[in-house]
């Protein structure tokens, strides 16, 4: 990462289609900020190694870092119900994949979890997970399922493969009842303990493009399109199913994904979402 004038903000963001609604129109580069878009698991290194300030991380990885950061309102990759963008593509039924190995993108940490919640919850046992490249044929040389996320999964959405695809959003929320919530914008408490204009100013980015976003969702799905193909329609049902608000509503379903990860042992402790700043 290039060296930047000691008080430009440096602020991640995620580079794949699930975001395109809040990232697409935003001012990347400026004397004030500077954005880097990565996949989720790079973002969320850079985040807990101090290499961003501030961004889109996996709502696991916030999680992780919850004594430090707080979500801001307004902002996240959310779903009630299907999410369209995070499959676990299986040669055999969910409920049969004990003692198999199973295949975790690379690019994840929420979906990952996710993943190990629901196995534990349906009474899966005894499943090798191996992290690999996000690539389906790759992963299932050897593996029974693999779970991909982001433009991954949208592409093997799309194929004629034959194996069984389980939308994790979907499965979450048919046995919980509640949303998920896969990605939070991370501030630190301590920027908002001693520089909450700086805060402010990230939240205000990522809203107005958001806002710009929305407005003009056409534009959106050109961009979407001009990426990965498919039709205008495919985009706004995909668009269609995503929630890009973070509130108190979607905190719930955030806050009982925390609780199942710290019950399945994924987290060290409990850990409640903290939401800041005003969506306005
Ligand atoms: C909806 C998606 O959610 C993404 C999933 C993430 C994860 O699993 O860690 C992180 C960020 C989200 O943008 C997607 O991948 O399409």
């Amino acid at each position: 990462m290039s060296k930047l004038l000691a008080d430009t903000l440096r602020i991640g963001q995620i580079k794949f289609t699930n975001a395109l609604p809040i990232c697409h129109f935003i001012d990347r580069n400026s004397a004030t900020h500077r954005f880097f878009p990565g996949a989720p698991a790079e973002l969320n290194r850079w985040l807990a190694r101090g290499e961003i300030d501030a961004g889109l991380v996996s709502s696991f990885a916030y999680a992780q870092l919850a004594d430090d950061f707080v979500a801001l309102r307004g902002l996240s990759v959310s779903s009630r119900g299907p999410v369209g963008s995070i499959f676990l593509f299986s040669k055999r039924p969910i409920e049969e994949l004990s003692g198999c190995r199973v295949s975790l993108t690379s690019h994840s940490a929420s979906s990952v979890s996710l993943l190990r919640i629901l196995l534990g919850e349906i009474g899966v046992t005894d499943v090798s997970y191996v992290t690999e490249e996000p690539d389906l044929q790759t992963m299932l040389q050897r593996s029974e399922a693999a779970l991909l996320i982001a433009d991954h999964a949208l592409e093997g959405s799309v194929r004629d493969h034959g194996l069984l695809t389980y939308d994790l959003g979907e499965e979450w929320y048919t046995r919980t009842g509640h949303s998920m919530t896969f990605a939070v914008c991370a501030v630190p408490k301590r920027m908002v303990e001693e520089n909450p204009e700086k805060a402010r100013a990230i939240q205000a980015l990522f809203l107005e493009g958001k806002r710009k976003g929305y407005a003009d969702m056409e534009s959106v799905i050109g961009a979407a399109m001009e990426r990965m193909g498919q039709t205008r329609a495919f985009w706004r049902d995909y668009f269609g199913k995503l929630i890009h608000d973070l509130d108190e509503e979607l905190a719930v379903g955030a806050n009982a994904y925390f609780d199942a990860a710290y019950r399945h042992g994924l987290l060290a402790k409990p850990v409640k979402l903290e939401l800041w700043g005003d969506e306005s």
